[in-house]
């Protein structure tokens, strides 16, 4: 009977990339069973953030999430988190690092066979330290010319190349507040970007209920359009190029209901604190544009500004 082969692959996945993808699936054509160790160290994941132009820091269950949705299914990709923590940092601690890595193999009693890297140069440590083959995979970049620094340093110019799985969590949230003509910007930009509009559920209720009941909306009807807007807002950023549009935020949702009811909702509250936009223009703030082209013009370069 052949040899049962099992592969072995580190990274940091910050963030997974496509080239991190082709190495992935180039290893596991080559073995049975592969595993995966993402290297988390708390103070080495920050200075990498703050050294980057990403929108926001992706904690551990981030990157853990991308790798498992890329390889949702797979019943032959393993991944673990490989907790780095006191270890001296690349490449100064083999030892130590490679001690850590054989506690988590022994826990879970795999026996690797050889280890694949795009890394010509750390593939004497692998040998000496895993006694075990190493097979390099395109240390040239070839096939995906692609590193997760040009990713950190320029997320947006280097869209393309974010994995799928990863990409919602750099998508950003735009709301266009206005009446009128104005109503019609974000819906502009969503096609400028080639992107997502997200209807405004507000509208979109309030239109539904005056031909159906009544003209007027209870304190329920507020959290049934919120909710509706946060499962709208959550499907749209799943296929979103970069940007989403939208015509209303939470705290605006708030302040409605604010005016209306006179008192707070909690549910509207939270909202408007944990679904953050990353840009919210109200055409109240923009008064002193004149013309359409005006608005457009000053929003278009707020929203540009947005991936810079
Ligand atoms: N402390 C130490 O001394 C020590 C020693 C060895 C390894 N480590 C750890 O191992 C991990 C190594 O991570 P990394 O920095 O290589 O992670 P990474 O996420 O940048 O890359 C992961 C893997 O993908 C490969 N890759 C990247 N871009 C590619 C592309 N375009 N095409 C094909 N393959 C590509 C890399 O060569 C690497 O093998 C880290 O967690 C590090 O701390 C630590």
């Amino acid at each position: 009977m052949a040899k049962h082969k099992v592969g072995l692959i580190f990274g940091k996945f910050y963030p997974l990339h496509c080239g991190h993808i082709y190495l992935i699936e180039k290893a596991i054509s080559q073995v049975d069973e592969l595993h995966i160790f993402l290297g988390c160290e708390a103070s080495r994941d920050k200075q990498l953030f703050d050294k980057s132009h990403l929108p926001k820091q992706p904690q551990i269950s981030d990157r853990f999430s991308w790798l498992k949705e890329t390889f949702k299914d797979r019943h032959n990709i393993h991944i673990h988190v490989l907790d780095e923590a006191g270890i001296e940092f690349y490449p100064n601690g083999w030892q130590d690092w490679s001690d850590r890595v054989k506690q988590l193999l022994t826990e879970h009693k795999i026996i690797p066979n050889v280890v694949f890297t795009s890394e010509p140069q750390d593939v004497k440590n692998h040998e000496h330290y895993f006694g075990c083959s190493v097979t390099i995979v395109d240390a040239d970049r070839h096939f995906m010319n692609i590193s997760a620094t040009q990713i950190r340093e320029n997320p947006y110019k280097n869209w393309s190349f974010i994995a799928q799985a990863a990409k919602p969590f750099f998508v950003k949230k735009v709301a266009i507040i206005g009446q009128g003509r104005f109503c019609e910007l974000p819906i502009q930009l969503a096609n400028i970007y080639n992107t997502q509009y997200v209807p405004n559920g507000y509208i979109n209720y309030i239109e539904r209920e005056i031909s159906t009941r009544h003209n007027y909306l209870s304190e329920c009807d507020y959290i049934k359009i919120a909710m509706l807007h946060v499962e709208r807002l959550t499907k749209a950023v799943e296929t979103a190029n970069k940007l989403i549009f939208t015509s209303i935020d939470f705290e605006t949702l708030a302040q409605y209901y604010r005016q209306i009811f006179e008192k707070e909702n909690d549910v509207l509250q939270a909202l408007k604190n944990s679904y953050q936009f990353d840009l919210v223009i109200h055409e109240k703030d923009l008064k002193s544009q004149r013309s359409q082209l005006e608005y457009f013009e000053t929003v278009s370069k707020k929203v540009e500004a947005l991936l810079i």
